[in-house]
């Protein structure tokens, strides 16, 4: 199984959500302006800040990533992942360390008016609505007018209140763009800023509700001309890792460009524009030939999903498979054939203990199923919070135990009638049915179908629109809904254990089992 972690473009978790936090925080701004602010710290919960920031002047070399905090975690959870972030890290952070030499960088701030002002910021997109008020609310602070750069967007975009917005220092006029784009649930278009350093060219915003975008820019003088800062929109998943690096890149590049008078002191400064990123987890399972679910993935995923639980950096996790045409196999029979009870025992609570840590996860979990579905397979989708299945009649989904000869226990059971209704599983549970894609979509198994290139990116869509609820709610709501379930398996585990494993320790169902197995076997010779 491999850990791959890519950034979708997430301002909100530390968003003040509630209008009482926003207000506070405005007041509290409002009446303390220190200045110039601090460079804020690098966090384990922010990777990168949103830090809209200019260099000016002399830089130093970046110092290398800070010793434990998220790097230390994410290298306990994945040493790729470790590498990933490091590397992200160590661009990320180069800008806004070189910042912090005194005097070498202003935020972009301005002088906050004593006069009430509007609570809730409006851009308007395209800069020919500008707000009335815009042009006397967003001057920037003395500090800041060396940098023209973010005032004018702001003013350019018509935000009526500029200067909360550059005070925050993970916001920018472009996210507060999209911020009210989605609140009012308007479709994203295009928007147009200008300066003498910089043009972002474009913000194309995914199809609404998502709100991960990317942003062409255009960085005048520029030997590369238009840059791609960041965003994933449309991309496909596989690319997504080449978010982060974007901003590695763009440091590169700036050494390596014009703006090598960075690091030499001499020319001209630039703007840098940092894009704010949160994580989500793509968990691709790799146990070849079918990902059958064998003891060690078991347990390898129930590791992974809790040092991803506990890593509150991360908000989602992506499930999908490396292997081609099987997402997965489900039950790996081999470790319940002709096993000893102990080791079907064992087996089976790793089994429980996957289902029980994935189906009350607090992070959304969504199913990219490219690949063949029976079975646990179709468990493990089941205990996300959405799956997308690709368009192709050999991936077929569903309980299909009955055709081997056993039984799905109570909670496979349960976990069927919470998502496809009591009548549809009590057909296809007897039957054991499998369906295609378009049969599982209508009954309900899966929630989107699409062409296959096109599941990972659709999967990213869907993440995007279940983070853009508030963590907190849809993850109660999630509990509410389906704690009961969960807690019928927590009362019965041992009990649980005990069929399963005289269960499939009967002559009967264990030649049953091999026999299985042995057709499966030759239908591939
Ligand atoms: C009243 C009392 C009640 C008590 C109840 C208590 C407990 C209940 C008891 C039991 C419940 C158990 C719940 C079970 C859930 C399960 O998950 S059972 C597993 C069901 N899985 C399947 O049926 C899938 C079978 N596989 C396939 O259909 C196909 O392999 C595929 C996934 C569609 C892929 O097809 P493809 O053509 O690409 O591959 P091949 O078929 O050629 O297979 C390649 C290779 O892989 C081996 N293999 C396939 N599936 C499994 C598997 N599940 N486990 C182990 N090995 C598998 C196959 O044999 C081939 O092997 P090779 O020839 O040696 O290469």
């Amino acid at each position: 199984m491999d850990l791959i972690h890519c950034c979708v473009r997430w301002p909100w978790k530390n968003f003040p959500t509630s209008k009482t936090s926003l207000f506070q925080k405005e007041e509290r701004l409002r009446h303390y302006n220190p200045l110039p602010l601090t460079v804020p710290a690098f966090s384990n919960r922010m990777p990168a800040q949103c830090v809209f920031s200019r260099i000016e002047g002399k830089g130093k070399r970046s110092p290398p990533p800070p010793p434990g905090g998220a790097p230390a975690k994410l290298a306990a959870a994945s040493p790729v992942a470790s590498r990933k972030w490091r590397s992200s890290a160590h661009a990320l952070r180069g800008a806004p360390r070189r910042a912090q030499t005194p005097g070498s960088v202003t935020y972009v701030q301005s002088n906050l008016p004593r006069r009430p002002v509007p609570r809730s910021p409006r851009l308007r997109p395209g800069g020919a609505a500008r707000a009335p008020g815009a042009g006397r609310t967003a001057r920037s602070h003395p500090g800041a007018a060396t940098c023209p750069f973010s005032a004018k967007m702001a003013l350019a975009s018509g935000v009526r209140f500029a200067p909360r917005a550059l005070l925050r220092p993970w916001s920018s006029p472009v996210e507060l763009f999209h911020h009210d784009r989605y609140r009012h649930h308007e479709p994203p278009a295009p928007v147009h800023y200008e300066d003498k350093h910089v043009s972002v060219v474009k913000v194309w915003g995914g199809t609404e509700p998502s709100r991960y975008f990317l942003i062409t820019a255009r960085i005048h003088k520029w030997p590369s001309g238009i840059l791609r800062l960041g965003g994933i929109n449309g991309d496909d998943i596989s690319e997504a890792p080449r978010v982060c690096p974007w901003a590695r890149r763009w440091v590169q590049t700036a050494s390596a460009g014009p703006a090598a008078a960075l690091s030499t002191g001499a020319g001209p400064s630039l703007p840098l524009f940092l894009l704010l990123a949160e994580w989500v987890a793509v968990m691709k399972l790799r146990n070849p030939p079918v990902n059958a679910l064998s003891l060690e993935l078991l347990t390898e995923l129930v590791i992974s999903l809790e040092k991803l639980e506990n890593d509150k950096t991360f908000r989602g996790i992506i499930l999908t498979s490396d292997c081609p045409r099987v997402f997965c196999a489900g039950l790996d029979l081999t470790e319940i054939c002709g096993r000893n009870p102990a080791h079907c025992a064992e087996y089976w609570k790793a089994m429980q203990e996957l289902w029980l840590r994935m189906y009350l996860s607090s992070l959304v979990l969504v199913a990219a199923i490219n690949g063949a579905c029976p079975a646990g397979g179709c468990i493990i989708a089941l205990s996300c919070d959405c799956r997308v299945l690709a368009d192709n009649p050999k991936y077929r989904i569903g309980l299909n135990e009955t055709l081997l000869g056993i039984i799905a226990p109570f909670w496979l059971k349960d976990t069927y009638v919470n998502t496809i209704g009591h009548r549809a599983s009590e057909q296809a549970l007897q039957l054991g049915s499998l369906f295609p894609p378009a049969e599982a979509l209508q009954v309900g198994l899966v929630d989107q179908v699409v062409p296959e290139d096109q599941v990972q990116s659709t999967a990213l869509s869907e993440m995007a629109r279940w983070l853009a609820v508030p963590d907190h709610a849809r993850q109660l709501t999630k509990n509410m809904m389906r704690k009961a379930t969960a807690d019928r398996l927590l009362r019965q585990r041992d009990a649980d254990t005990q069929n399963f494993v005289s269960f499939v320790c009967r002559d009967s169902i264990q030649k049953s089992l091999q026999a299985y197995l042995e057709k499966l076997r030759q239908r591939k010779g």
